[in-house]
This record gives structure tokens, C-alpha cells and sequence, in this order.
């Protein structure tokens, strides 16, 4: 295997070895502490910018499957292609063994020309980034390349698919902003009787004839989304219902007058607990974000939904009267825990609602 370095920001240099492509990249480094999906991880568009890196000690012993299709998208993974910018583990295993894998986790780095570093001690490395904070680190491979912050880039502009798209035949029409959605949301919306109209993310939707409004996930900052929040503005001055989902939650939050802020190093893992306030519930949910709403900023017909109990920040806010709620965190799971999918079916409930009152 060729030798490779992790530079970080701070000066930090790891040696290490080649797996996937062996070149160079440059991105913000952040950790995940989930111990599966790899597949579903790598596929997420909100991770585009970024070089993750693994805790959990070996990864690739499960391979990667084949691809399938469901309607147009992916049965198995979670977009088209690979988003990180590098991956950084410890145990790296070529040999893979499961009954739908269809190649080895380097082969399929090699494919989208992505590196990989193994041999690395990421439990160290994750402590120093949870001291420090997530910061901007490199692979490099024979030539150097400069370090890059992701977040100064418009990366929803980059990865939101452009046209708009129909999915479905269902009674209820739902818009899908398309931020850089990860497909298990199209699926789950697609198992509930719903027709999707996905947009882009600087599409005007309040053009659009629809009975519910879903602002997707997605990569970098949110405030980056300057025309996805004006007009998310217009539909918050009507009733129809609107849920939002990670970067949908913090864009639901700045289009209130709210303001978010960047976490010190992020949650991204598969076992976050959140508690629903109003009550003593917590649910375990899947979690991949740097940035968070700040609640105190809040205008007062607005409220905390979910908090996180690691951290206490915000999980999740929803309007005090109308039907607007949003979630931080990842109902439609993929990997992760899938305990509250059920906030799809509380979405299409006041989809009904608003139906039955209206119409
Ligand atoms: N998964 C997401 O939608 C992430 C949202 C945003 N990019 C963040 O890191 O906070």
C-alpha cells in the first residue's frame, strides 16, 4: 500500500496508508461514532466538503452492494455518488463479506476518484477534534493541495438536482425542496400516499398548486440559502403545513428570524438522544450536523420541538399555532435507528388537516 498523510489545520501530521484513490484532498475534517452504513453515510449529500472520519474500529467488512432502482432513485444508497471528500479510518478491510455486496469499500472510493488513509488511531483524533473543534484538514498523496473550508462554499447549489421531478401517484402533493435530499426521504414519503414534486433549492414553490411543503437536508452553511429562505418566508405567511429536516430545520429557523450558529464539532452519529419537550420521551435518532438553531433567538410563536440531552441544543422547532414543525435530526434514518419515522406520518396528518379545513 502507498503511504499517505492527514495534515491538519493545527499542524497535526498523521502517516498512514493508501486505500480508494490515491490523490490528494483537502476539506473540514469531522468524526462519526456510528459503528454501520458507511454506504448510506458516503451517499449523503450533506457531507459533501467534508473528510470523515470512522471511530469505529474496522470498516469495509461488509463491502458495498450493487445498485438498484426504485421509481428513479436509489433503493440502496442515499444519492448517485460518493459526497465526502476523503475518509479516514482505522482498520481498513478490503476482504468484505455479506450477502449483497457487490465490490470492496476501496473500489468503490476508486470509482469516484475519492482517497481513503487506514492505519489511522481515529479515537485519538477524535478527541483532539472534540477538543479543539471540527477544523479544516488534507490527505495528501504525492502532490500537496492548499487546505479548504467547504463552508464558505454554496455546496447546496452544488449538489441540489436541477428540473423539477414528480415521484408518485398518492392523494396528498407534497413539494420536496431539494437541498441536497438524501433519497430515504423520497422513500418514505413514497410508502405515504403522497405525490412529490421535487424542486431545487432556489426554486419558487410559492408558485406552485401543493397541500405540504418538506425542506430537505443538505451540505455547508444555511445561511448560504438565501433564496430557499425568502421564499420559505412567503410560505410561512400561509397555513399549509411544512416539515423540514436537518438544514431544513435550520432554514425553517432563519426564515422565522431566528439564527443559528456553528456546533464546535458537530453530532454525527446513529445514537443521539433528544428529548420531546413537554415531556420526559427520548428517542434515540440519527444525527450528521455542524450547525444548530440557536433557540434563544427565536420570535415567540416559535419553540424548542426536540433537545438534544448530550448537549442541550436544538433538536428540532415547531410554530405555536400553525403546522409547521422541523426536526435536526434524521427520522428517515438511513443508517441509524428508524424510532421516529413516525414524524413523517404526524407531517401527513396535518397534510389531511389542512386539507379537510380548507377545501
Ligand atoms: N444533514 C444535514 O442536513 C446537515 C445540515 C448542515 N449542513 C449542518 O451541518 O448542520
Amino acid at each position: 500500500m502507498n503511504q499517505v498523510k492527514l495534515i491538519l489545520e493545527d499542524g497535526t501530521s498523521i502517516s498512514g496508508e493508501s486505500f480508494g484513490a490515491f490523490t490528494s484532498a483537502a476539506g473540514e475534517v469531522v468524526f462519526s461514532t456510528a459503528m454501520t452504513g458507511y454506504p448510506e453515510n458516503l451517499t449523503d449529500p450533506s457531507f459533501a466538503g467534508q473528510i470523515l472520519v470512522l471511530t469505529t474500529p474496522m470498516v469495509g467488512n461488509y463491502g458495498v452492494p450493487g445498485e438498484e432502482l426504485y421509481e428513479s432513485i436509489s433503493r440502496i444508497f442515499e444519492s448517485d455518488k460518493i459526497h465526502i471528500a476523503g475518509l479516514v479510518v482505522n482498520y481498513y478491510s478490503e476482504e468484505h463479506s455479506h450477502w449483497n455486496a457487490a465490490k470492496s469499500l476501496g473500489d468503490w472510493l476508486k470509482e469516484y476518484n475519492i482517497p481513503g488513509i487506514c492505519g489511522v488511531d481515529t479515537r485519538m483524533l477524535t478527541k483532539k477534534l472534540r477538543e479543539k473543534g471540527a477544523m479544516l484538514g488534507k490527505i495528501v498523496a504525492e502532490t500537496d493541495v492548499p487546505f479548504h473550508d467547504p463552508n464558505l462554499d454554496n455546496l447546496v447549489a452544488q449538489v441540489s438536482q436541477p428540473g423539477v421531478e414528480h415521484f408518485g401517484s398518492g392523494q396528498h402533493k407534497i413539494v420536496l425542496v431539494d437541498c441536497g435530499t438524501k433519497t430515504n426521504i423520497i422513500r418514505c414519503f413514497l410508502e405515504r400516499d403522497v405525490e412529490l414534486i421535487r424542486v431545487p433549492w432556489d426554486y419558487d414553490f410559492t408558485t406552485l398548486d401543493y397541500d405540504g411543503l418538506f425542506l430537505s437536508n443538505g451540505p455547508g452553511d444555511p445561511k448560504m440559502c438565501e433564496p430557499t429562505i425568502r421564499h420559505l418566508q412567503k410560505a410561512l405567511a400561509q397555513d399549509k403545513p411544512i416539515f423540514g429536516i436537518c438544514l431544513g430545520s435550520q432554514l425553517m429557523g432563519l426564515a422565522a428570524g431566528g439564527d443559528t450558529f456553528k456546533l464546535k464539532y458537530g453530532h454525527r452519529s446513529h445514537n443521539q438522544p433528544v428529548k420531546l419537550t413537554g415531556t420526559q420521551r427520548c428517542y434515540i435518532t440519527s444525527q450528521n450536523h455542524g450547525f444548530a438553531v440557536d433557540t434563544e433567538t427565536l420570535p415567540a410563536e416559535w419553540q424548542m420541538l426536540f433537545e438534544n440531552l448530550n448537549d442541550g441544543t436544538c433538536e428540532g422547532i415547531k410554530h405555536t399555532s400553525k403546522p409547521f414543525f422541523s426536526t435536526q435530526f434524521h427520522p428517515e434514518a438511513a443508517g441509524g435507528p428508524e424510532d421516529t419515522e413516525f414524524l413523517f406520518d404526524d407531517f401527513l396528518k396535518a397534510v389531511v388537516e389542512y386539507k379537510r379545513t380548507t377545501k
